[in-house]
């Protein structure tokens, strides 16, 4: 069975972490099935939206898992199979799977069905809305391994939190509840697990509602601006805005809300 599931669902994607069994740890097949999902996504321009979850009622992802990818990292162990030889030859692979190196400005959706520790708080940074379950926590306990949580946390974390929230998080190393998550903005909103999939599938169904192009010019403007100096920011919000006002989309808007009724939206 695949460590990763890619279902694709009319204008949606679903990716589901799929080793329940082993606490949705982040293995050599794991990480080098969702580089390639994201990939997927990405390139596939029915998608509109992706929905990220995992398998299991426990687990939402207890991160790269420290007896296969950690010690294959640090030279310990040889890779046992092709997918641990394309892990180790592939230096893109770990950035790919957190959306460092090539961004994806499609919105995410993240169902956080339990724990996510280390790789797994580490990888719900790179989505946008991120419904949790009522039981879910959140750690990154890598400095307690020896090592850093470095697949996005040292520099999205601070970006995302306020100061106290994030060092909190970085240098305590003791996972925080999902109601502290939420005091703190880490995530959007907290159900009890059996809502939590109806509540993925509802975000996911509202973004297919919106334009295509403009929630991503909006995504991608949020996402690069970030560090710009304002003059420069702004700039960039008005390319993407002059962009997105000459698609047929920003005609097709008003004219459905002159005529009362949905838009049917193109992307284009
Ligand atoms: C690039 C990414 C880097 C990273 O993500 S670094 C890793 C970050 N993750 C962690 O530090 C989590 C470490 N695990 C734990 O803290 C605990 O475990 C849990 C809180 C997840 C669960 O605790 P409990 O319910 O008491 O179970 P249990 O007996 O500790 O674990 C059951 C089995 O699962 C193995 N395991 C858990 N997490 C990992 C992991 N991340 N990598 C490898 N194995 C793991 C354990 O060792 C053990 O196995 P056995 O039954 O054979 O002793």
């Amino acid at each position: 069975m695949s460590a990763i599931i890619l279902e694709k669902k009319g204008q949606q994607a679903w990716i589901t972490l799929n080793r329940p069994e082993s606490k949705n740890m982040l293995n050599g097949e794991a990480f080098v099935e969702l580089a390639d999902a994201w990939d997927e996504v990405r390139a596939d321009d029915d998608i509109r939206v992706v929905v990220l979850t995992a398998a299991g009622e426990e687990d939402f992802c207890c991160g790269g898992d420290l007896g296969e990818v950690i010690p294959l990292w640090t030279g310990v162990r040889q890779p046992q199979n092709a997918l641990e030889e394309r892990l180790l030859a592939d230096p893109t692979i770990p950035d790919r799977i957190m959306l460092k190196g090539e961004p994806l400005y499609k919105p995410v959706v993240a169902a956080i069905n339990g724990r996510a520790l280390g790789g797994g708080t580490e990888l719900l940074q790179a989505t946008d809305i991120r419904i949790a379950a009522e039981h879910a926590e959140f750690a990154l306990p890598e400095p307690k391994h020896g090592i850093v949580p470095g697949a996005g946390s040292m520099v999205r974390l601070t970006r995302q939190l306020p100061w106290a929230h994030a060092m909190r998080i970085l240098l305590g190393g003791e996972p925080v509840t999902a109601a502290e998550a939420l005091a703190m903005g880490l995530v959007s909103e907290v159900v009890p697990l059996a809502e939590l999939q109806g509540r993925a599938q509802y975000y996911a169904d509202n973004i297919c509602r919106q334009a295509p192009l403009a929630l991503q010019a909006i995504k991608r403007t949020a996402l690069e601006t970030h560090t710009m100096p304002w003059a420069d920011a702004f700039r960039f919000e008005m390319e993407q805005a002059a962009a997105v006002m000459m698609s047929a989309d920003a005609r097709e808007g008003p004219r459905a809300f002159r005529e009362k009724r949905a838009p049917r939206f193109k992307g284009s």
